[in-house]
């Protein structure tokens, strides 16, 4: 059989000195979806660290088309993006810097006016010019998600809370984003606390309970 996807085996992880989740089975392929749920501390955030390998699991891996992503390194990271929580924007860059400056670190090279094209696609052509801090949160967060319209967008979306701070049209704007992207065979793995089910061929839900005692 072709591997495929994202998948994991008994994924464990550990902070600050207890169980966040233990045995976690994820299999995620083309055109798939996972909605990682769970209260506030539950481990969402870490799981998706774990995913992109930005973390190490107390136990289990993490494997990409079939390979563990640890040995795998720039290979995975061309094939993912992934926007954090607080979409890692620095305040004294532009929004046009911030795209630029994101998409070049993970290997991808793009022009001026692609970047321009993108933020005009979230609704910041009026404002691409001006530092991150002096956005607005719901702003930040249209910068962090503009990576998602530059013209290569990698197979494998890893997303932080992306609906956080966004009005309606841009959560509508991003929800029919990564319907596009899923109908085109990519893979989206979202937490979000908002009842936000995207349309895959298969969306794969993952509750975190609360953390278990040591
Ligand atoms: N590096 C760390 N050291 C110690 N504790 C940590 C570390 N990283 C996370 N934690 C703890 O692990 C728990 C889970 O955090 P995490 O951010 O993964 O939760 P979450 O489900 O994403 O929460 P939220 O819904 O509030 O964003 C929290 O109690 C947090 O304080």
């Amino acid at each position: 059989m072709v591997a495929t996807g994202l998948r994991t085996h008994g994924l464990a992880c550990v902070r600050g000195g207890r169980d966040l989740f233990r045995a976690v089975d994820i299999d995620v392929s083309a055109g798939e979806a996972l909605w990682v749920q769970g209260r506030n501390g539950s481990g969402k955030t870490s799981l998706l660290r774990l995913l992109c390998g930005l973390a190490l699991p107390s136990a289990g891996a993490v494997h990409w088309l079939g390979r563990d992503v640890r040995d795998l390194r720039e290979d995975f990271y061309r094939d993912l993006l992934y926007i954090g929580h607080a979409g890692g924007i620095k305040d004294d860059l532009t929004a046009a810097e911030n795209l630029l400056l994101g998409a070049r670190i993970a290997g991808q090279a793009v022009e001026d006016q692609q970047a321009q094209q993108a933020l005009a696609q979230v609704g910041l052509a009026a404002v691409s010019r001006l530092p991150a801090a002096r956005l607005s949160q719901g702003q930040r967060k249209r910068v962090a998600l503009a990576r998602l319209h530059l013209a290569r967008r990698p197979p494998l979306l890893v997303l932080d809370e992306p609906f956080n701070a966004l009005d309606q049209a841009a959560a509508d704007g991003l929800q029919a984003a990564l319907n596009q992207h899923l109908a085109q065979g990519g893979m989206v793995v979202y937490t979000t606390h908002q009842p936000l089910a995207l349309q895959a061929a298969r969306l794969h839900v993952l509750e975190l309970g609360p953390a278990q005692p040591c």
